[in-house]
């Protein structure tokens, strides 16, 4: 076994390496696809139907995501894994999924769809983010960055899927909110844990899958009670996506999925990207410096007021781009991506998906270099200034082909809002002792979040809003 490859055990397969690094599965993963030359052909234990292959090598994920679209779906055992979405786009494959991804790519792309992410993002940074760290600010508080900003996209997510603000950021705890927590958690154990085993405690109801289950119950609870009253409402001209839907005559079932799928695809990925920009921007100085710079350029010099930028005013802010970029290359907030393939075929970089094969020497970090794991945003930009293109079977954060995710624009737009108005209005400082590592779930999230110190940037006086 060439070095940093888990050693094969006699009937547990590879099982003991994954158990024995579950608490830094993230970068164990990472480590052993490197030392394996940018493909594993993982083993589990025997009978376990636990074998798969894990890669990052671009031309296999080139071949998997677009070339071979046809043959790598996410399979038959993705729904069970992914109960809590129903039949909804995440999970869908074939004929569903086409016509899901089409209702959602023809509404995505509307002007009048798009202002309104945009109007939502805004005004809830300007309404309740800011003015909620404004006062953390003035009373000298300590405040978990990373659960202010999903508390922030939970009610940005919730206002563009079922135009329902729930108003996270000013109440101690919204109980529906934690199902999307639990759920991402439960999902990423069962991924690790053979199905028999994963069933038998949903079965009895025991452990995190009773949790999940109490907390979808509520979840469910909401949701439909908000689909009676938008019925009843017939909210004809409302842009959020249950409303449009609801106009084309969709059932409960459906319109629950559909709302569970934004929900989760939208919130939490946004909510861990922005907090791992900002404990990279409060790392890295530099980086911080060169964003104020950029910002001072186009806004000027701040006044007495906390002020929050839309998002038309923001385009083409060079150096901001670049650093959610990187920030997305380094702390991807989907890390994984499940493909099932349906018919026996062969990698680009060599073997097939029910054989083992010979694996390259490692090589490191193909196209960035020795200093992949630093915090560089200038590796995103060209001579001349501009964003360099990285073709997405290189820069997966978003996936690649047909698949690729639907709220790219809807999430550069939130980042962006927050990014500017945030770094243009406090300087941000990690609590010094307070570690910040990767948690074990679908979504890359802090596992002990991001315990920060804001402080206004030029003593400007707290403006209240209302
Ligand atoms: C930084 C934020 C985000 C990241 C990193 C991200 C990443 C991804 C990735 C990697 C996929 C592919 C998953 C797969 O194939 O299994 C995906 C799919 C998807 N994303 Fe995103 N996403 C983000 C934000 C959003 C937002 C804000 C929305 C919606 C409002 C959204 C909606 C979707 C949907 C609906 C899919 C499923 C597409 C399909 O299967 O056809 N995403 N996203």
């Amino acid at each position: 076994t060439p070095r940093g490859v888990p050693i094969t055990w006699p009937v547990l397969g590879m099982l003991p390496a994954i158990l024995s690094n579950l608490h830094r599965l993230h970068d164990y993963c990472a480590e052993v696809v490197h030392a394996s030359g940018l493909t594993l052909v993982f083993k589990g234990p025997i009978l376990s139907k636990f074998d798969f292959i894990v890669t990052c090598d671009p031309a296999n994920t080139n071949h998997i995501l677009k070339s071979a679209f046809a043959y790598y779906q996410k399979g038959p055992d993705f729904p069970e894994i992914f109960d809590p979405l129903g039949n909804g786009l995440i999970v869908a494959d074939e004929d569903s999924w086409t016509t899901q991804r089409k209702a959602g790519h023809g509404l995505f792309a509307e002007a009048k769809f798009k202002g309104y992410v945009a109007e939502t993002s805004k005004g809830n940074a300007e309404l309740a983010l800011v003015p909620m760290l404004a006062r953390a600010a003035d009373l000298g508080e300590a405040v978990d960055l990373e659960d202010v900003l999903l508390r922030f996209t939970f009610n940005t997510s919730s206002k563009i899927v079922i135009g329902v603000d729930p108003n996270c950021l000013s109440k101690q705890e919204v109980p529906f909110a934690r199902v999307f927590d639990e759920a991402e958690e439960v999902l990423a154990l069962r991924h690790v844990t053979p199905m028999w085993w994963w069933k038998l405690m949903r079965w009895l109801n025991v452990g995190p899958e009773k949790t999940l289950a109490h907390s979808l119950e509520m979840w469910d609870v909401h949701v439909m009670q908000t689909i009676r009253e938008r019925r009843e409402a017939n909210c004809e001209t409302s842009p959020d996506m249950l409303s449009v839907y609801l106009q084309k005559g969709h059932d409960d079932k459906f319109l629950r999925d559909m709302v569970f799928n934004f929900m989760l695809a939208g919130r939490d990925t946004t909510g861990a990207g922005l907090a791992w920009f900002f404990w990279l921007v409060s790392k890295n100085p530099s980086v911080e410096t060169k964003i104020l710079e950029e910002l001072k350029e186009r806004f000027g010099e701040a006044d007495e007021q906390t002020k929050v930028f839309d998002a038309e005013s923001l385009r083409g802010l060079v150096y901001l781009h670049a650093a959610l970029c990187e920030t997305l290359r380094l702390y991807p907030p989907v890390p994984f991506n499940h493909k099932w393939a349906a018919k026996a075929d062969v990698l680009p970089s060599g073997g097939d998906p029910d054989h083992d094969f010979d694996v390259r020497d490692g090589s490191d970090g193909e196209g960035v270099g020795k200093d992949c794991k630093e915090f560089r945003p200038e590796r995103w930009i060209t001579e001349h200034g501009t964003i360099k293109y990285e073709p997405p079977q290189k820069f997966l954060a978003f996936s690649a082909g047909p698949r690729t995710c639907l709220g790219k624009d809807v999430a550069f737009t939130q980042m962006k809002i927050v990014t500017a108005a945030l770094i243009y209005n406090f300087e941000i400082e990690a609590v010094e002792g307070h570690v910040v590592e990767p948690k074990l779930s679908m979504i890359l999230h802090m596992k002990n979040g991001f315990l920060a110190k804001v402080r206004k940037r030029r003593g400007n006086q707290l403006v209240v809003f209302h």
